[in-house]
Formats: structure tokens, sequence, C-alpha cells
């Protein structure tokens, strides 16, 4: 029998409609409350279609090393709606695109608060890849704004949230370091497995829908995360402790400098 890792499996419990969010459902169904899933653009895959709006269904690649938290979002989608439908559950799915601010974890894992680390801190800034692959980011206080839309709106289908300002991610690395006022390299390694090559979202359901859309420019907002990182590194250091930013997804890489 294959014996999956414990977190791969924990990965795909979890995103999917696991026994605790079973209990919540019904929990929502005896008191009459609205479902909220936070579902995500990982959706839809490395997509075809661009950008992408909620009628697309994606393109996933159901074994590859991303499977387990997209096709558990997949999964969760369904259940939601199977749940709706036979228990009259409301629900309510946001499909959340590329989010960041103060307070994400400093070893995350993801593009933001590695990329801002690692210039504050003068070390390379690691892209995966050439970094022409898109993604467009947005702030969190916009993606709070969306969430309340939408559980006070009466729409049930999903809806996307995200800032539709598209950057490749060299683009991005390059901001960040001029954000930060840094000296750091830029330093290509191996591309991530599976890794969207494109995203940018269709906003015109949330805006027509919700009367919602992002406000904060991207600039505004990294520099506010540019400042919470600043002061974390302080602190880390008055305490003696430097935390690294993890290295997402990547083993070994080909290094070449920029
Ligand atoms: O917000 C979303 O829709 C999804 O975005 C992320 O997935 P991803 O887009 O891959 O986000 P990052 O890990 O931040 O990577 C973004 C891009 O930057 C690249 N990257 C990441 C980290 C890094 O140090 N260098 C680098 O070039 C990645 O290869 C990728 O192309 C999250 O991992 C998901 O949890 C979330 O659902």
């Amino acid at each position: 029998m294959l014996k999956l890792p414990h977190k791969v499996c924990l990965s795909m419990k979890v995103d999917s409609f696991s026994d605790h969010d079973s209990l919540f459902a019904g929990l929502a169904k005896r008191v009459g409350a609205r479902l909220l899933l936070a579902s995500t653009s990982e959706v839809y895959g490395d997509p075809e279609v661009h950008p992408q709006s909620e009628d697309y269904w994606g393109h996933v690649n159901p074994i590859g090393p991303r499977a387990c938290y997209d096709e558990g979002k997949r999964v969760a989608e369904t259940m939601c709606y199977a749940y709706m439908k036979q228990e009259g559950v409301e629900v309510r799915v946001a499909r959340i695109f590329n989010t960041f601010g103060p307070r994400m974890h400093m070893n995350d894992g993801r593009v933001v608060s590695n990329f801002i680390l690692q210039a504050l801190q003068g070390e390379p800034l690691t892209v995966y890849g050439s970094g022409s692959q898109t993604r467009a980011f947005q702030y969190v206080s916009d993606l709070v704004n969306g969430l309340v839309a939408l559980m006070n709106s009466n729409v049930s289908s999903p809806v996307n949230l995200g800032n539709p300002e598209e950057h490749t991610i060299l683009e991005f690395a390059q901001l960040i370091k001029n954000l930060v006022g840094s000296g750091s390299e830029i330093q290509f390694l191996s591309e991530a497995q599976d890794d969207p090559q494109k995203r940018k979202p269709d906003i015109k359901k949330a805006k027509l829908m919700l009367g919602w859309e992002p406000v904060v420019p991207l600039e505004e907002g990294l520099n506010k995360a540019i400042h919470y990182f600043r002061k974390e590194l302080e602190y880390q250091a008055n305490n003696q402790y430097i935390p690294k930013p993890k290295p997402a997804r990547i083993k070994k890489g080909r290094t070449r400098h920029h």
C-alpha cells in the first residue's frame, strides 16, 4: 500500500472538507449561519485562460507536487456546494489570489516575505526559474473588505478576490530591491514543478455583484510590509535570533547571478 508522507496527507485533509469542517457545516446548519470557504486561485492550476474568471474550470495536474493543496481546495468547493444543495446551508466561496501584508510569518516561504527578508538582509533574492512567470498581488486589507462584502451579499457562487495588477516575478524582485534600497543580487534557481506560468484575477464579478475592488496600490502595500519586516528583524536581532527565509519547494538549484 502506498504510504504518503504525513505532511502531504495532512494538506489534502485540511484543504479539503475535513471532519472538522463538517462539524462547522453542521453547526452552520443548526444555527442558520452562512459558511465561508476561503478557497484559492490555485483551483485554476497552471491556467490556459488568462485572466482567470470564475467560470474557468482550471488546469490542475492531479498527481503533481501541488496536487494535494489544489485538489484539496477543489474538493472543498465541491463539498460546500453539495452541502448547500442537500442541507440548504448558505455558502460563500472566495477564490483568494496572492495576498500579502504585515504579520506574514517570517518563514512563510512565499515570494513576498522571501524577497523582502532577503533584500533587507543583503542576501540574494531567489528567483525560481527565469522569473517570467507572473502573479498579481493584493494587500491584505483589500482582501478583508472583499470577504466582508461577500458575506453580506446574496452571491452563493464562487467569487475571485484579488488585485489584477500583474507583474513578472523578476519585475517584482527589482521592485522590492528598489523599495528597500538594497544592493542584493538576484539569484536564479531551478523552477518549481507545475508552477503556474501566468496568474491574474478577472474581478468583473466582484465589482458588479459586491461593489468591491482593491484600492491599495502595490507599492503602498509593499512599503507597509517592508516596514513590518524591518521592525521584526530589529526585534529579532535584539533578541539574538535572525530567521532565514525558508527555501520554498526548491531542493537544489543551478545558480546564475544577475
Ligand atoms: O494566493 C494564491 O493564490 C496561492 O498562492 C501561493 O502560491 P504561489 O502563487 O505559488 O505563491 P508563492 O509561493 O509566493 O510564489 C509566487 C511565485 O514566486 C516564485 N518564487 C517564490 C518564492 C521565492 O523565493 N522565489 C520565487 O521566485 C514562485 O516560483 C512563483 O512563481 C500560495 O502558496 C497558496 O497558498 C495560495 O493559495
